[in-house]
């Protein structure tokens, strides 16, 4: 019994699956990211029956097509539709050349669930939300199966991690600071905590959750203001002698840097940096939060002076078990590349400047 995978083992062998362009099977169908997905294994899927596309509600307003299963669409294959319609339904980034796929026929009626689930699990393998659906009659020998409602709930459920190893690291903003990795049960990448000095843990740590931006942390963008902010961070809780920094590996807000050079080339169309994730089917913010929590949690703290300016972290922490004694605003300078982004979040966002 305790060699046959669990749920969430399932579950995260489907995330891979579906990265790879192997269809898995969702309830009694078929899915496959479209992304992913191959000439050849279109057309064996087409061969099975009606075909359908699953995509968010928010990808469908953009394609304007009918939404009936509320936060998702099924959008019914036209006998022509080839690799490359199903490439421009999923992928905004020809919309502007080619603006009208239409008309396009939503499906109305019957369960939507294996639909939703299967957007899950791609947004979970930072894949974009487009997911072809084949409804089968038989199981398919080797392809990994889940069941649908029970894959989303496992999709959404609180991530729990386990400490894997810690070690000293001398850093340029404190020398006395040390690096520890954190894994998640649910088969995701790691995410990371750098402790600084030797915070009590009977008092509130001056504490920061930064969410990994990898053009921005490492190349030193100047169209946001995460690499400032990190070493702003570091610096400040250097100079108070103790903090913890955790790393959250959500780059791009959760979506993957495939998906936010995406949403990139968007904004070089003239979208915002809303309206951009939003046209790729996602939510403006996909993070989740609760890993911050629990991190704190199994370093021993209970109370943080959070650094932030986003109100839904301070809201997170303190809706799983963590005090916001007092939220500590993080301003950096602006530049040219960044100001319209910063205002953005302001606007849309509710980031508190
Ligand atoms: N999808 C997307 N993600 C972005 C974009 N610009 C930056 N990011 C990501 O946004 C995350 C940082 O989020 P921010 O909204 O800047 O700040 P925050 O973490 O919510 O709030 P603060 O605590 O106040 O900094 C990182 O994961 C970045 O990779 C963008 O245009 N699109
Ligand atoms: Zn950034």
């Amino acid at each position: 019994m305790s060699l046959i995978p669990t749920l969430a083992e399932t579950v995260s062998r489907a995330r891979t699956d579906l990265r790879m362009g192997l269809p898995v099977v969702v309830g009694d169908y078929l899915a496959a990211a479209v992304e992913t997905l191959s000439a050849p294994r279109l057309a064996e899927m087409r061969a099975l029956g009606p075909a359908a596309l699953a995509v968010t509600d928010w990808r469908a307003a953009t394609l304007k097509a009918r939404v009936y299963d509320g936060d998702l669409a099924r959008i019914a294959l036209p006998a022509e539709a080839d690799l490359a319609w199903l490439r421009a339904i999923a992928d905004p980034a020809g919309d502007l050349m080619t603006p009208l796929k239409g008309p396009l026929q939503s499906l109305r009626g019957g369960d939507s669930e294996p639909h939703r689930a299967a957007i899950a699990l791609a947004k979970s393998a930072q894949l974009l939300p487009a997911v072809l659906m084949v409804a089968i009659s038989a199981p398919h020998a080797g392809l990994t199966a889940l069941p649908a409602a029970a894959t989303l709930a496992q999709l959404t459920t609180e991530v729990h991690l386990a400490p894997v190893a810690a070690a000293r690291l001398p850093l340029a903003a404190a020398q006395n600071s040390k690096l520890h990795i954190f894994r998640p049960d649910n088969g995701e990448i790691e995410h990371y905590a750098v402790e600084i000095g030797d915070p009590p843990r009977d008092q509130p740590v001056l504490a920061r959750l930064h969410s990994a931006c990898y053009t921005g942390d490492v190349l030193g963008s100047l169209k946001c203001d995460c690499g400032p902010q990190l070493h702003a961070a570091l610096d400040a809780m250097g100079q108070n002698g103790a903090g913890v920094l955790l790393y959250l590996n959500q780059e791009g807000r959760g979506i993957g840097l495939a998906n936010k050079m995406r949403a990139y080339s968007l904004q070089n169309q003239g979208f915002d940096t809303v309206d951009a994730n939003h046209r790729l089917g996602f939510e403006d913010d996909e993070r989740d939060f609760r890993i911050g929590a629990e991190i704190l949690r199994r370093l021993g703290f209970s109370t943080v002076r959070l650094m932030t300016n986003n109100p839904r972290k301070v809201t997170t922490l303190e809706s799983h078990g963590i005090t916001v004694a007092e939220r500590v605003p993080l301003v950096t300078p602006t530049n040219r590349f960044n100001e319209h982004y910063l205002a953005i979040k302001a606007d849309k966002s509710g980031h508190l400047l």
